[in-house]
């Protein structure tokens, strides 16, 4: 371990690790393998199924959404990725799956099973939450099958993403994403949620101890590991924070980094929350493309953030306003003299740099715009926070 404040990491596979696979792999006869050297070969792998989100009021339903970490993910990467890099989405759906035509599946095609598409009961409280409280009791209403290593393609990646939401990415297949890819950052909620009484038509999620899980064993091996205020505590920060960097979420609070050797809170951005469902995934999404422009560990947070923030003020994945994100691509050109070095290279910095303030005074020019567009498309509420009920709508399919 490296515990020196300048640290830098290692990233998912050591080098010689990185030598052996590929040898053994294109003996095999596997795509690529070759490892990332420049931009233009810069492809990221989301793993995660799509899902149907149903939110409930009162007893009442206020809205059914696309959801699914990998829908939110994929949805920001496409939109704050520099140019010439990619993705390949791996997600599960059955042919019930009512959101086929919505931008993000229709750019990354699900694979179809035989089981019926995963599905959640999101029921919001009627007391307006804190930053850290649990904002919504979750129910697993079907679960459609899990993704299996051989799932995957067979074919080298700069980075990889792990992001269930019912379980599907198994210990075996967040293995393989490690041996395929350069770097990967996991949501903790693929790993630690159980879901109780299956047996009543659905089960109600709840977290398991990290360590207790099999999944444990692979954190040295993974690079970045994001988890919520509620899931820390399952996530055992000060043990995980010894084997990758760990990122807690704290809603409206921004978030934290925690390394071997040093922590760094990151500022938030202004929001006006309609619906909390997707920050977290678009938050480690926004971290993923900061690494890609080249950014530290703790200035690609303030990406995170940024579209954590877009995340919450609209009601499933959002969209963005194409001016927007101009805007912040052009912050980003500005301040990055050479993209992707950070995902690409040997190791990662953690350190907030020298343009994190200026960076964070941009970005929080462009999130003012997106609050004062919400604010002027949207009547006004006494409650801007937490799911007004007029605000939940249906995505079109
Ligand atoms: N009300 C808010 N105002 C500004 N930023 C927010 C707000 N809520 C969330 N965010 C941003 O989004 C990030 C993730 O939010 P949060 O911690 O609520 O994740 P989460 O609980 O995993 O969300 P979910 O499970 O709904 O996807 C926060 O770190 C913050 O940057
Ligand atoms: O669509 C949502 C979203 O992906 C959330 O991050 C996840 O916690 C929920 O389970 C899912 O229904």
């Amino acid at each position: 371990m490296a515990p020196s404040p300048a640290a830098a990491m290692p990233l998912a596979a050591e080098p010689d690790e990185v030598v052996v696979e590929v040898e053994e792999e294109e003996e095999r006869g596997v795509k690529g393998g070759g490892g990332v050297a420049g931009l233009d070969e810069v492809e990221g792998l989301v793993v995660g199924s799509y899902c149907h989100d149903v939110l409930l009021r009162g007893g009442r339903v206020v809205g059914e959404t696309l959801g699914g970490a990998a829908a939110f993910v994929s949805n920001v990467l496409d939109a704050a990725s520099p140019a010439g890099a990619s993705l390949a989405v791996v997600s599960k759906v059955g042919h019930d799956f009512a959101y086929a035509t919505a931008a993000a599946p229709a750019r990354h095609p699900p694979v179809l099973c035989a089981s019926p598409t995963t599905s959640f009961h999101a029921r919001f409280s009627d007391d307006a939450a804190s930053a850290h409280a649990p904002d919504r009791q979750l129910r697993r209403v079907h679960a459609c099958d899990p993704i299996y290593p051989a799932d995957l393609p067979d074919r080298r990646f700069a980075y990889g993403l792990a992001v269930g939401v019912a379980g599907e990415v198994l210990p075996e297949t967040l293995e393989r994403m490690i041996r395929l890819c350069r770097a990967v950052l996991v949501d903790a909620q693929a790993l630690i949620r159980a879901f109780d009484g299956e047996a009543k038509g659905g089960g109600a999620v709840r977290h398991v101890a990290l360590e207790a899980t099999p999944y444990a064993r692979l954190l040295p091996r993974v690079a970045f590991l994001k988890a919520s205020s509620e899931e820390a505590p399952y996530v055992g920060v000060e043990t995980a924070r010894r084997r990758c960097c760990v990122i807690v979420t704290e809603g409206r609070d921004g978030c934290r980094l925690y390394w071997d050797g040093g922590e760094a809170r990151v500022a938030p951005f202004p929001a006006v929350q309609v619906d909390p469902t997707g920050a977290g995934d678009s938050f480690l999404a926004g971290f993923a493309s900061g690494l890609l422009w080249g950014l530290s560990a703790t200035d690609a947070a303030l990406l995170g953030n940024f579209f954590g923030a877009a995340a919450v003020s609209q009601v499933g994945v959002p969209t963005f306003d194409p001016k927007m994100l101009q805007a912040v691509k052009q912050i980003l050109e500005k301040a990055v003299k050479r993209p992707c070095t950070h995902i690409n290279g040997n190791t990662f910095t953690f350190q907030r740099s020298s343009i994190h303030d200026e960076l964070h005074k941009s970005l929080q020019e462009a999130a003012m715009l997106v609050c004062e567009q919400k604010q002027a498309n949207s009547p006004a509420t006494d409650n801007g926070d937490v799911c007004s009920i007029n605000e939940l709508t249906s995505l079109p399919s």
